[in-house]
């Protein structure tokens, strides 16, 4: 579903400036939600804001559901992108628009008018549970009931592919533990393939299938839950490797991550 070959960033000249991200080679299969953790500035946002295109990149291909949007104009791109919603740790909703403004937004860009749009913004309230709200306004709500907007939105045009940048790192706990319920079931019931950046192991644990791990603009290591399961309980006091697979299995298995 998702293809990154060779993916390079830099941001200054190339070559000169700094690499946010370096010759990572990606692939994420259709139906998956893989996570991408790392320590502040690997390059984790820089990496799904090329998923995209968002961020040009500088050398490299990126491929969703096969087509390679690094070989498309502007305007073909614009047209693909409402196939990939995304979302952000700070919702980024439109403040004087209310809750069915926001939701309504893309269905406007992608041309859907009048009874039909209405109809696929409840729709899409239905699906995160806000359709009660469809009158407020960004600020009336709290910020899991607006991260639920910015889900609702993001998912309006019937994308295949939702990229979520941090998306419950300005959220509680138990606001966290909603939203991670909701995109697991928009993973499970739409069939949306899903990315994630987050710093929180806890998110992975929960609903990752996979997951990267960067350091310095590049994938170090990758695990999957199938193929090594999760260890409960993260401390993060510990490594990547020993909070995914349990302090003492790490040093037992102690082999190359694949
Ligand atoms: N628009 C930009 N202009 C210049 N440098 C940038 C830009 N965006 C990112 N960078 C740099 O690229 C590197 C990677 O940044 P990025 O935001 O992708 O990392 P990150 O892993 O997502 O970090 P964080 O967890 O802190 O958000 C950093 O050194 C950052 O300063």
């Amino acid at each position: 579903m998702i293809t990154l070959e060779g993916v390079s960033k830099y941001f200054g000249s190339v070559g000169v400036g700094q690499a946010a991200v370096q010759e990572i080679d990606l692939h994420i299969e259709a139906g998956g939600i893989h996570g991408i953790v790392g320590s502040s500035g690997a390059g984790k946002s820089t990496l799904l804001r090329m998923i995209n295109m968002l961020e040009r990149p500088d050398a490299g291909r990126v491929i969703v559901a096969g087509q390679e949007l690094t070989a498309l104009s502007e305007r073909k791109l614009r047209e693909v992108r409402q196939g990939i919603g995304m979302i952000f740790q700070q919702f980024n909703l439109v403040h004087n628009r209310n809750v069915s403004g926001n939701v309504a937004a893309p269905l406007e860009l992608a041309g859907m008018k009048g009874i039909e749009r209405k109809l696929r913004v409840h729709e899409c309230l239905e699906q995160v549970g806000l359709q009660d709200r469809l009158h407020a306004y960004p600020a009336q709500l709290s910020g899991g009931q607006r991260q639920r907007v910015a889900i609702a939105r993001a998912i309006a045009n019937r994308p295949q592919v939702l990229l979520c940048d941090e998306p419950t790192s300005a959220l509680d706990p138990a606001t966290t533990a909603g939203i991670l319920q909701l995109l697991k079931q928009i993973n499970e019931e739409l069939g949306v393939t899903i990315v994630i950046v987050t710093h929180e192991m806890d998110v992975v644990k929960s609903i990752c299938h996979t997951v990267s791990v960067m350091e310095h603009g590049r994938i170090t290591e990758s695990y999957s839950r199938a193929q090594h399961g999760f260890a409960p309980a993260p401390d993060y006091t510990l490594s990547y490797r020993e909070q995914l697979l349990g302090q003492s299995e790490s040093t037992k298995q102690g082999g190359e991550p694949t």
